[in-house]
């Protein structure tokens, strides 16, 4: 593999026409990571895991998986590699087992885990005798993880992987993501949902406009967090200036406002707030979730070189 990246993204752009579905992406994840891919709709994560699963031809630059190219070298990544693709297409006249038997004669390696999987995701031989097209969405999703999975490969590309699963299906899940990190294995899961990225990953990019945003550890994010600074003025009377405070969108309430502070700027931003007729002032650091609200919406640390 030379060196040592499960996943390469350089310069990868693909566009549909005038449709720019990424732009100059450039990523490495190493081998052993759970990598967490994170962006609103229309980011240009589905876009970026069909061109590094070979399904579609980037327009410029390249994507490269265990350090081969998914299209010219298709024989040797296949075994090696599996995917859940965000809209899983299935024959719907097939059985579930026949689905898994043909998914599992492209990879070209034994399914090994097959029987261990359909087990833990509630998939019984009862379920997987009926046709896919009478299955639920939940139980496509399932079939979906099964073929990813059934022949252990040494890297997992996971679009959208919990979509129409139950929470103790999500579980299950979750669970299976801990143990490909025990043993090794690479995996990216492309999500918007940021609690499953969180749960599952040590690392996550940003995209947002086909465009990376920022590269952080999940730890790193928790620390970078905004602080919430809550005060009241105990006056009755309405909004009023907060002076340099005034950057940070006050949201008024009455007379409470609130607001979300860079950590850095916290100190200061008390010192001026405290001079003015505060009644009670409580800080607090701000939800994950509104740190990932704050990457979507600004980009900010894109704007670092
Ligand atoms: N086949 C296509 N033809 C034209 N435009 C496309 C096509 N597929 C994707 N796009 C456009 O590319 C951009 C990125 O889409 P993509 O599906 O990669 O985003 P996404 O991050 O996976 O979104 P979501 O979370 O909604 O699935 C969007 O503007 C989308 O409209």
């Amino acid at each position: 593999m030379g060196t040592g990246y499960a996943i390469e993204l350089n310069r990868l752009t693909k566009r549909y026409g005038a449709v720019v579905g990424v732009e100059g992406l450039t990523l490495n994840v190493r081998a052993g990571e759970v990598f967490g891919f994170l962006g609103p709709n229309g980011a240009g994560k589905t876009t970026t895991l069909r061109c590094l699963t070979g399904l579609l031809r980037p327009t410029s630059g390249r994507a490269l998986m265990l350090g081969l190219d998914p299209i010219a070298d298709h024989r040797r990544v296949a075994p090696a590699v599996g995917y859940l693709p965000g809209e899983l297409r299935l024959y719907p006249e097939l059985t579930g087992a026949q689905t898994l038997d043909l998914l599992s004669a492209l990879q070209g390696v034994p399914s090994r885990r097959r029987g261990e999987l359909c087990e833990r995701l509630g998939l019984d031989s009862v379920v997987l005798r009926r046709t896919v097209g009478e299955y639920s969405r939940g139980m496509k999703q399932k079939i979906g993880l099964v073929q990813a999975l059934q022949h252990d490969p040494r890297l997992v590309v996971l679009d959208e992987p919990t979509e129409g699963l139950d929470p103790l299906v999500q579980e299950t899940f979750f669970e299976l993501m801990r143990e490909a990190a025990a043993g090794g294995r690479t995996v990216l899961l492309s999500s918007h949902v940021l609690p499953e990225v969180q749960r599952a990953c040590g690392r996550v990019a940003i995209v947002r406009d086909g465009r990376l945003v920022t590269v952080e550890s999940v730890a790193a994010l928790r620390e970078a967090r905004a602080r919430r600074i809550r005060l009241t003025f105990g006056d009755g009377a309405g909004p009023r200036p907060l002076g340099r405070a005034d950057q940070w969108s006050p949201q008024w309430a009455g007379d409470r406002v609130e607001l979300l502070v860079p950590p850095s700027e916290v100190v200061a931003a008390l010192r001026g707030l405290l001079a003015l007729a505060v009644a009670d002032v409580t800080v607090e650091e701000a939800g994950l979730d509104e740190a990932f609200l704050d990457l979507y919406r600004n980009g900010e640390a894109g704007e670092e070189p």
